[in-house]
């Protein structure tokens, strides 16, 4: 690594929209480097995306970093990438990765052009002095038009026409003059061998055997096996184990010297320990501390359960071995009558939890129930004391005064989507039945083509957008519509509007269902209560006795359906027939009270319960 001072080093990632090719470019790079040989590559499957769920959806979602060598003009240049994930949920891993950075190529699809996302992460890596390399991709598909998407970029970017270079990631052309503009544009970093050890914490990942793996960017001083670290932000001290450069998978170097990116493993055992935007000192040398991360704030929460109660323990366990390598997940433990013991998880958006519950299952063979997505609310009382609520069965019942309850607040975002201009009254129509405010919008292309597109932002109550709105918003845009938000903090609801938030529970039989719980409008009671009530009796199914369901709202029944009684013996209807036939029955019976869940003396099937909590109710 000594071979590779500071002038030879770049820093880049690779920001992007979603689907618009960064996996296929940073796959394309390294094979042109030789770093992974060719046939590595299968036709679908990217190097970089290496969680199974990630190939399966065609999404990343933990950023990979990896390190190439190339050489121009006899001189072997170092360059690290840093692979960034491009869905709205992980923005965060986005200005993350970028710290590490000196330099973005902004990769944008030349069919679609420029959307919400790239927009965003545009303004990221602004924010973050980053050298932009502007790059249109897919360049070989008939659809491509690159002239009018140079034309946009420059229009809202200011990007100048001549700086965009055309390529495509799938066939390779044009790649190689990436690799040259990342070696001129991009400035190497600036680090110095003779200031003390200095590296910042951008990620880190669990292994197994030796624990926590940090990666790191280095910026002042180098670093060895054997050396004595510190974290500026536990005050912990850790002996490195080993140092070395993701290549991409772990390579074991010598030493990480100043500018270079690589990992760390010195002994850490627990995965908390590795604080993102930690800086690492020699022990006895302290540093000025680089300005950190921003703390992840969970933006959407929701129940998981074991189907078997039994189960907990290790539910628990795989919870927590998974949160080791998602570390924006935040956990608690929660108890359900319904459900049993069971744990609170805090997601950043409800594709993040998706993600999740997928890998749990994926990876640790766990079969869970995942209640409905809420939001956290702040709900502030008459003696000004403030409490933040993610849970449904804890909101307090505004109807009943001596509560106490003052104010409701809920969290708000300020979303853009970006459409053609044919959607935008659908659009508007969208955001307003969600309770949007502030709605503007901006025409994006300045009318030379047929189909102008435009942006449209607005502010809008994070919980009109955990459910079905991204669904929606696909839907009556044909798929054209792109959308991004960001976190605009906290908005009060007066309590004398009709507009507040209450609780509403199920009962069957009597018995409340707390997993069903749900904080829905006042406004909406009505119709909310009636349709999850008709939902639930569709598909529960009948019981040896009769069973009512039940929607409340404190102790006012708002709904209600009533199942009517079955009789339970399956054999009944055989008159003769074989033995085995009626065996048969008998053991479907059997079968089917197996993957009953029994709630409130209700048998619950589970898939009726994935069928209400996957409805998106508001
Ligand atoms: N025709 C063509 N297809 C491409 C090109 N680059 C990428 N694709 C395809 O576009 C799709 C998305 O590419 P990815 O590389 O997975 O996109 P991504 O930006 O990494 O997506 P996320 O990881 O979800 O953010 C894949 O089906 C690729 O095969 C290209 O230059 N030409």
């Amino acid at each position: 690594m000594e071979d590779f001072p500071c002038q030879v080093i770049r820093n880049f990632s690779i920001i992007a929209h979603i689907d618009h090719g960064k996996s296929t470019l940073a796959d394309r790079l390294l094979e042109l480097t030789g770093t992974i040989p060719k046939k590595a590559l299968g036709s679908n499957q990217q190097v970089l995306d290496k969680l199974k769920v990630e190939r399966e959806r065609g999404i990343t979602v933990k950023a990979q970093t990896a390190s190439m060598t190339h050489t121009v003009s006899g001189r072997k240049y170092l360059l690290n990438l840093i692979d960034t994930p491009g869905h709205v949920d992980f923005s965060w891993e986005v200005s993350r990765s970028l710290a590490a950075c000196q330099g973005a190529l902004l990769l944008v699809d030349a069919t679609q052009g420029v959307q919400a996302q790239s927009i965003s992460v545009f303004h990221i890596a602004k924010e973050r002095r980053l050298k932009i390399i502007p790059v249109l991709n897919k360049i070989d598909m008939p659809a491509s038009q690159p002239e009018r998407i140079v034309a946009q970029l420059q229009s809202i970017f200011g990007i100048d026409p001549d700086e965009v270079l055309q390529i495509s990631a799938k066939t390779g052309q044009g790649v190689d003059a990436v690799l040259q503009a990342i070696i001129e544009r991009i400035p190497p970093p600036s680090a110095s061998v003779d200031e003390p050890f200095k590296a910042l914490l951008f990620d880190s990942h669990y292994d197994r055997y030796r624990g926590v793996i940090s990666l790191v960017s280095i910026h002042n001083g180098v670093i060895r096996k054997g050396d004595k670290i510190a974290s500026s932000h536990s005050r912990k001290k850790y002996e490195v184990q080993e140092v070395g450069i993701m290549h991409p998978e772990e390579l074991p170097t010598t030493s990480l010297q100043p500018g270079q990116v690589g990992y760390i493993a010195c002994n850490m055992k627990e995965s908390s320990e590795a604080h993102v935007g930690d800086t690492l000192h020699r022990v006895g040398i302290p540093v000025d501390p680089m300005p950190g991360f921003q703390p992840i704030k969970a933006m959407v929460y929701a129940g998981i359960f074991p189907v078997d109660t039994n189960d907990f323990v290790k539910l628990e366990e795989s919870i927590r071995r998974l949160t080791l390598t998602d570390r924006s997940v935040t956990c608690q433990r929660e108890s359900s009558s319904a459900l049993g013991q069971g744990c609170r998880l805090g997601f950043l958006g409800t594709l993040h939890m998706d993600v999740f519950r997928q890998r749990l299952e994926d990876e640790y063979d766990a079969s869970i129930i995942v209640t409905a997505p809420t939001v956290p609310y702040k709900v502030v009382y008459r003696n000004n004391n403030t409490v933040i609520v993610s849970n449904p069965t804890e909101f307090p019942d505004l109807s009943d005064a001596s509560t106490g309850v003052k104010e409701v607040h809920e969290p708000v975002v300020k979303a853009s989507i970006i459409v053609p201009e044919d959607y935008l009254g659908e659009m508007m129509e969208l955001c307003f039945s969600h309770r949007a405010e502030d709605v503007g919008h901006r025409f994006l292309d300045s009318g030379t083509t047929t189909s102008t597109r435009v942006i449209l932002t607005c502010t809008i109550p994070l919980s009109e957008i955990v459910t079905d709105f991204f669904d929606k918003l696909k839907g009556r845009s044909s798929g054209y519509a792109s959308f991004d938000y960001e976190d605009a903090g906290y908005k009060a609801s007066d309590l004398s509007k009709a507009r507040i938030k209450i609780c509403m529970v199920f009962l069957l039989n009597g018995k409340p269902v707390d997993a069903l719980a749900l904080i829905v409008h006042r406004s909406a009671q009505q119709d909310v209560g009636k349709m999850w009530v008709k939902k639930l009796h569709k598909v529960i199914p009948r019981q040896l006795f009769e069973v009512p369901i039940q929607a409340a709202i404190g102790k006012k029944i708002i709904a209600r359906e009533t199942l009517k009684a079955v009789r339970a013996d399956v054999t009944a209807g055989l008159y003769g027939g074989h033995y085995e036939r009626k065996m048969k029955h008998l053991e479907n019976q059997k079968e089917s009270k197996r993957r009953m869940k029994r709630i409130g003396s209700v048998d619950l099937p589970q898939e009726a319960f994935f069928d209400i909590l996957s409805t998106k109710a508001k």
